[in-house]
């Protein structure tokens, strides 16, 4: 599902208008969408609506006159003049046939719900004043709130609270959702979101041509892997792990188990000479080969069904580790730069860049959390600090001309191409040691099966954010890998495959 920016959602308001739907017919669709949701959140009791000066607080005035009519008690408080609304917002507050207060926080009460109308999309600076004040006032009076379009104070477009913001109990938003009900903060203060079809068709979106999208199935089922009634294991590929030494071998054995769960048809440690006898009595599907250095590694990458790599779980930051994904790089294999391969280039992101710029590979993923997302990309965001996780992610694979996953809350995937997906569906009990690496293994899984990298980094993510979901509370690492199967039938289900 398509995810437009504020800017992109105007356009297609513009466009709906053109095609013959009048701004105020949407503007009443939009109100009895959110009149609707009103009605299921508070049964019985009185209604605020708090309505700003612009087309949010049409639509608030819409569906107060819609739940006047179906007998609820409402009361309007407008933020402004009422002479000085324009446009559909003064036809809509013309409908509204109930007294309208002005903006006094004592007037607020104890209603069952508020509806909060003071600002959508068009909020374009920090919120001061006398918007501020209510602002405060509603998150101080504890009722529940339905935010129109978007809790007043997010910014839509990168999800940031502007001075202060609404906690919303359920936001109804309008035909797209915005990356602010995905992007951290603003997916926290939106709570639950509707989304409400107020006329405008899909149509508009071949000008619109966005670029963003909802990281759910439905994105990647074109290329999701099922193998044929005729395959046979090296048809699903072979993918390797680099495997740190002696002390740090269960990473890479994390993310090797996690490659053959996801549908590698082979999956091999490549462990260096101290950590052999580790890695050989810890692992038994997935295969151990002996490999101490770079050239080690350009020596089994000869074998051409060899198709995936990943880098970095464990793996030791410096030399050899940067040695290690230059060879793999030149190796033209499908990769997964992830941790210590990521922090081994700190000093000079550059290098890697360069590296994977000359090589002209497109399947390279670069996984960081936060920290490792800054070793690399420092210089871009000291230059733009103020840019959302969206952008930087966008900027980042831009960049780097690789595809870009930054880890956390809200996981974002970019492509060079321009490309991003947000992902909603991770619970946080994922933030546990080991996490990552089973997160590298399953892309690297995917990338064995010849899923393009972009489609594989958001499939992966996705499938990691479902595995949680399926482990639950009190979930380690160990067990994401053996939840997998269920993921994968599930989604076979889904997909309608046969099995
Ligand atoms: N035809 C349309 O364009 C439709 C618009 N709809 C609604 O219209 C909303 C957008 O309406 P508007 O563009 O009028 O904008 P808003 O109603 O979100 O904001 C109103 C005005 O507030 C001012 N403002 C911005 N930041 C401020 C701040 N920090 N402090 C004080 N004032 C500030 C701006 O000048 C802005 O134009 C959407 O979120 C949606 O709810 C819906 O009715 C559907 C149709
Ligand atoms: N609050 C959160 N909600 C959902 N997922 C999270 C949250 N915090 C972290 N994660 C996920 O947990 C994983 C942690 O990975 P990483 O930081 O590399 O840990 P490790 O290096 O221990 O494996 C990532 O997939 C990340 O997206
Ligand atoms: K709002």
């Amino acid at each position: 599902m398509e995810i437009l920016t504020t800017g992109e959602m105007e356009q297609a308001d513009r466009l709906a208008i053109a095609g013959g739907t009048s701004g105020f017919a949407l503007m009443l669709r939009a109100g009895q969408a959110v009149a609707d949701t009103a009605a299921d959140l508070a049964e019985e009791g009185s209604i605020l609506v708090v309505a700003g000066c612009g087309n949010n607080g049409g639509d608030g005035f819409v569906a107060a006159t819609e739940l006047a009519a179906r007998g609820y008690d409402v009361s309007v408080i407008l933020m402004c003049e009422r002479s000085s609304l324009k446009g559909d917002a003064a036809l809509a507050a013309k409908g509204w046939k109930g007294p309208v207060l002005p903006c006094d926080l004592s007037t607020l009460g104890s209603p069952a719900l508020i509806i909060d109308a003071l600002f959508g999309a068009g909020l374009n600076r920090p919120v001061m004043g006398d918007a501020r004040a209510m602002i405060e006032a509603i998150i101080a009076n504890g009722a529940p709130v339905l935010s129109i379009d978007l809790p007043s104070g997010i910014n839509g477009t990168t999800g940031a609270i502007m001075g202060a913001a609404i906690r919303a109990t359920e936001t109804v938003t309008f035909f797209r959702r915005k990356p602010a009900h995905l992007l951290l903060p603003g997916r926290i203060f939106c709570g639950r979101v509707r989304v409400a079809d107020i006329g405008i068709t899909d149509a508009v979106l071949h000008k619109i041509r966005p670029i963003t999208f909802e990281n759910i199935p439905d994105y990647w089922q074109s290329v999701f892997p099922v193998p044929p009634i005729d395959g046979h294991k090296y048809a699903r590929g072979h993918a390797v792990v680099v495997s740190g030494n002696l002390t740090s071998t269960g990473a890479a054995r994390l993310s090797a188990r996690s490659a053959l769960r996801m549908g590698a048809g082979l999956v091999s440690v490549l462990s260096p000479d101290d950590a052999l006898g580790a890695n050989a009595a810890a692992l038994t599907a997935v295969m151990v080969r002996r490999m101490n250095d770079a050239a080690g590694l350009a020596e089994i990458l000869e074998d051409r069904r060899i198709n995936a790599c990943v880098i970095g779980p464990g793996a030791g930051i410096g030399e050899e580790t940067r040695a290690l994904v230059t060879t793999a790089i030149a190796a033209k294999r499908a990769l997964v730069l992830d941790a210590d391969a990521l922090t081994s280039f700190a000093d000079a992101p550059g290098r890697l860049f360069e590296t994977i710029k000359q090589s002209g590979s497109a399947d390279i993923i670069l996984t960081p959390h936060e920290g490792e997302f800054h070793r690399l990309f420092s210089e871009m965001i000291e230059k733009h600090p103020l840019r959302s996780k969206l952008e930087r992610v966008r900027a980042a694979a831009e960049r780097s001309e690789a595809v870009v996953l930054l880890k956390g809350p809200g996981t974002v995937v970019a492509s060079p191409d321009g490309r991003a997906t947000i992902a909603a569906n991770a619970p946080p009990w994922l933030a546990t040691a080991g996490s990552g690496d089973v997160l590298s293994g399953m892309i690297g899984g995917l990338l064995a099966q010849r899923v393009p990298a972009f489609e594989a980094a958001c499939m992966g993510v996705w499938m990691h954010g479902e595995t949680g979901l399926e482990a639950g509370p009190g979930l380690i690492a160990e067990d994401l890998p053996e939840v997998l199967p269920a993921v994968l039938r599930r989604l076979y289900d889904r997909f309608g495959v046969d099995y």
